[in-house]
């Protein structure tokens, strides 16, 4: 009551003097705890509540330039530490399952929560037994050569589908391979995952078409692959907004209920095509061969259908599939299609690789169809792929979080602190490579890659599951654009457009394709 009256008494001047006193005396005490606050690491000085803003590939380079291999950057009040040497990376990347002190990407995340993506799934589910388990399924299918085989299938298939829309725009026609290739990577996943195809392609094609020929269930598939889109944007909105910001700012408020009632309609369709595909293999007898879709594989892992299933071991539940269902559709399509959009910038600029890259293609592929055997002999385009992740990794930042206390290069750290791996600053680090700027795939023929210090998959137990699939998907891309057109950028004095957050979402590569007349 005393300071209700005392409030309602205060002259504006007084109160101006008041706010300003609580400012200076909030600020002095957030430079004080901050400059003596223990085990300190270089890094910028924060400002007071909102920190540093640190999710940008070029500004974490530019930190590591200044402050080392190792330093820290405040976030609104949560201290991330940074990594940018493959040695101090070592414990963080340990490829164990059992003995691990950094098995996570997040602390508990309240927002995370809310979505259902903390017990369940694999990114970010926070269970250890659950994920681990979840893992394994998701191994054994994504590594099995019969999945491997069937994406093969898959991207011949939709590629001959986009050729077809890119014909009838004509050849003189520009394209912007990112919205092209963002769709493919959609229709590609789906597919794979579901063993439906929802027309993302089609779709985008009737953007450009005035002809009323195409026969697709438009409408139902764009509303389904919107919301798979919403799920992806809302799981970063969920992760990195405060539970008291959703609360106080009317806008964030309403932003976070749409998302949430688009996740529940997303929730229901998926579902519905779960328990849709149970009853197809209900119906199927056992004898005959289902088909080779994550959906199906997921439902049959260690069911009587399941030739290499253990006898103890147990089946996945229904909340697991949806989860895993959204990680791989996640997890799959934008990094591949981005990556693919920075291979053929650099093989653009680059005409000797790309006349070596055209010969190895004659020379492994001639005129053959394209399979799982021969894309494993593509060596020297593995190599362009590798360089090019290298030099411009899709994924630019690994994240984890400490289970308990530990030390890194003499420094001791709490237990739940974040790290973040600056993979480009590991990828240019001078101590790895020669030259570390010169974009050159020979570093990478006859050698492997093992190791910390090449990590566009990320490393230890959480590395990417999906390496493998997307590394052969990549290859064939390529192999079917590059052996039928010759490709050229519109614009080659352009750099690469990007926007840089976690993954580096390519903006824009517009390019122009005609027949192939030689190599
Ligand atoms: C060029 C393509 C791809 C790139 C650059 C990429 C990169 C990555 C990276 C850097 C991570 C984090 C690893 C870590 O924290 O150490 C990751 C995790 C993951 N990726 Fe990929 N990825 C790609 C394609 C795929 C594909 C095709 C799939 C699935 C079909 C996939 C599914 C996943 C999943 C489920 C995880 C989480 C694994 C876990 O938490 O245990 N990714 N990926």
């Amino acid at each position: 009551m005393a300071i209700l009256s005392l409030i309602e008494n205060i002259d504006f001047l007084n109160l101006l003097v008041l706010v300003g006193f609580g400012i200076v005396t909030y600020v002095a005490q957030f430079y004080i705890s901050y400059f003596t606050r223990k085990n300190p690491l270089p890094g910028p000085v924060p400002w007071p509540i909102i920190g540093v803003w640190e999710n940008d590939m070029a500004m974490a380079n530019k930190f590591q330039e200044k402050y080392g291999d190792i330093w820290e950057v405040w976030k609104w009040s949560e201290r991330h530490v940074w990594i940018g040497r493959a040695d101090l990376a070592t414990k963080l990347l340990n490829p164990s399952y059992s003995n691990n002190n950094f098995p996570f990407r997040t602390t508990e995340n309240e927002g995370l929560d809310l979505m259902d993506m903390t017990s369940k799934g694999v990114v970010f589910n926070l269970d250890w037994n659950s994920w681990n388990f979840n893992r394994s399924c998701v191994n054994r299918i994504l590594m099995s050569p019969k999945f491997l085989r069937q994406s093969v299938v898959c991207t011949q298939n939709l590629f001959t589908e986009m050729e077809k829309y890119w014909l009838s725009l004509g050849l003189d026609n520009e394209i912007d391979l990112v919205q092209w290739m963002m769709r493919f990577m959609i229709d590609s996943t789906l597919i794979m995952t579901t063993n439906k195809n929802f027309h993302a392609l089609a779709n985008y094609y009737d953007t450009f078409s005035t002809s009323e020929c195409l026969n697709h269930p438009l409408k139902d598939s764009e509303r389904f692959v919107t919301a798979i889109r919403t799920h992806f944007m809302a799981c970063i909105f969920f992760k990195d907004t405060p539970k008291y910001k959703r609360r106080l700012f009317p806008n964030v408020r309403r932003q976070a209920k749409k998302f949430l009632e688009e996740l529940a309609w997303l929730n229901r369709e998926v579902l519905k095509i779960i328990r849709e595909r149970k009853q197809e293999i209900d119906r199927t007898s056992s004898e005959a061969e289902l088909s080779s879709d994550l959906l199906t594989m997921l439902l049959t892992l260690n069911t009587f259908r399941d030739l290499n299933r253990e006898s103890d071991a147990r089946q996945i539940s229904e909340d697991d599939v949806r989860a895993i269902t959204y990680d791989i559709i996640g997890g799959g399509s934008d990094t591949t299609s981005n990556s693919f959009c920075y291979v053929i910038y650099y093989l653009s600029h680059y005409h000797e690789v790309r006349k070596t890259m055209l010969k190895e293609l004659e020379t492994v592929l001639g005129n053959d169809q394209i399979t799982y055997e021969k894309l494993q002999k593509l060596h020297y385009c593995d190599a362009i792929i590798k360089e090019v992740f290298r030099l411009m990794p899709t994924v630019s930042v690994l994240f984890r979080v400490n289970a308990k206390p530990d030390e890194i290069d003499g420094h001791h750290f709490e237990s739940s602190t974040t790290f973040m791996i600056n993979v480009p600053g590991i990828h240019t680090h001078s101590t790895y490579w020669d030259n570390p700027q010169k974009f050159d795939p020979q570093r990478f023929m006859g050698k492997t890659t093992e190791g910390n210090n090449f990590i566009p998959f990320g490393g230890g137990s959480r590395i990417c599951p999906g390496k493998q699939l997307s590394m052969l998907q990549m290859k064939a891309l390529i192999a079917l654009l590059y052996r039928k057109y010759d490709v050229e950028l519109v614009d080659m004095n352009a750099p690469i457009k990007y926007c840089s957050t976690t993954v580096n979402h390519c903006s824009e590569l517009v390019i122009k394709i005609k027949l192939r007349s030689e190599i």
